[in-house]
């Protein structure tokens, strides 16, 4: 049975960290989101830096308190330095976490998501619910980047998630209306935030990124349980201090970095599955 006091006080324990501490979080993500994933790292209280050059990778992840890579949009170059961060952060016990966008359409990412994994075994695996059925080696209906109308949350989807997790020593996060998150064992769904998230583009990447910030202190499966918490309360928040997507976008940084423990507490909806 959880105590929802003391899950409470452990997510905000390591909610106060990141600002004490104010990790760097390296970042290899799009450059369709790049802005918005450095704001929320830095509304977050850790900070960003976004390098990408092949020949400076190690080095930048080496220094880094966690990684984060993200496949939303690829080069040569990019995928390369993906797998020399995912590399020197599985060396040196960097917390890093890969968001598998757009595998469920190109097998092309797919091919290298797997390779990644393998390679660099990530703390956390981040999908859309056809992106990681697609990852399970499953049909889905996938549309471009986005859940398919019919990759729906269900008891078998949940069971796949769970196998999925313990297959790959990873915890995984499945974002949507309702996200799950699982390590194979425990498995929490998350249902704060709102449908506005959807109508700005890079809400996902953003998750990403604000996870990697949340899992710096080594704590993996609560820090994915915190980000998800917090980019849900601050959409719901932002929903309620804007007007439409433009006002929405700068509405969910502000949210994110104002959040106050009171409203954190009071808004929460996690549950045990
Ligand atoms: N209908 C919804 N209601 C409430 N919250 C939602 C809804 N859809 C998505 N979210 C939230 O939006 C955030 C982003 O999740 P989503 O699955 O939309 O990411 P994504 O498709 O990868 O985004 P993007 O591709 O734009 O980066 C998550 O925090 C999720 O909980
Ligand atoms: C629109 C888009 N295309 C590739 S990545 C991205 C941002 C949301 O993932």
């Amino acid at each position: 049975m959880i105590n929802k006091a003391t899950l409470i006080a452990d997510l905000l324990n390591i909610k106060h960290k990141i600002r004490l501490a104010s990790p760097l979080i390296h970042c290899l993500t799009n450059p369709i989101s790049i802005n918005d994933c450095a704001n929320i790292v830095l509304a977050s209280g850790a900070k960003p830096i976004m390098a990408e050059h092949p020949a400076e990778v190690a080095q930048i992840t080496a220094a880094a308190a966690a990684l984060a890579v993200n496949l939303g949009n690829v080069t040569d170059a990019r995928l390369g330095s993906m797998l020399i961060s995912g590399k020197v952060a599985h060396e040196k016990s960097i917390p890093s976490i890969i968001d598998l966008v757009g595998i469920a359409c190109s097998d092309f990412r797919l091919e290298f998501a797997q390779k990644f994994i393998a390679a660099c075994q990530p703390n956390v695996l981040k999908g859309n619910l056809s992106e990681l059925k697609a990852l399970a080696g499953l049909s889905n209906n996938a549309c471009g980047i986005d859940v398919g109308s019919s990759d729906t949350l269900s008891p078998d989807t949940i069971t796949m998630l769970q196998t999925l997790a313990r297959k790959n020593k990873a915890v995984i996060i499945a974002s949507g209306p309702t996200d799950i998150i699982t390590d194979g064992t425990t498995t929490f769904l998350g249902n704060n935030g709102t449908a506005e998230l959807t109508n700005i583009t890079g809400t996902g990447c953003m998750l990403n990124v604000l996870t990697a910030a949340c899992i710096f202190s080594q704590n993996i499966f609560n820090g994915c349980l915190l980000s998800i918490t917090i980019l849900g309360i601050s959409g719901e928040l932002a929903a309620e201090n804007s007007t439409g997507p433009g006002t929405f976008r700068a509405a969910l940084l502000d949210a994110v970095y104002n959040m106050t423990d009171e409203e954190f507490a009071n808004r929460m909806k996690l549950k045990k599955a």
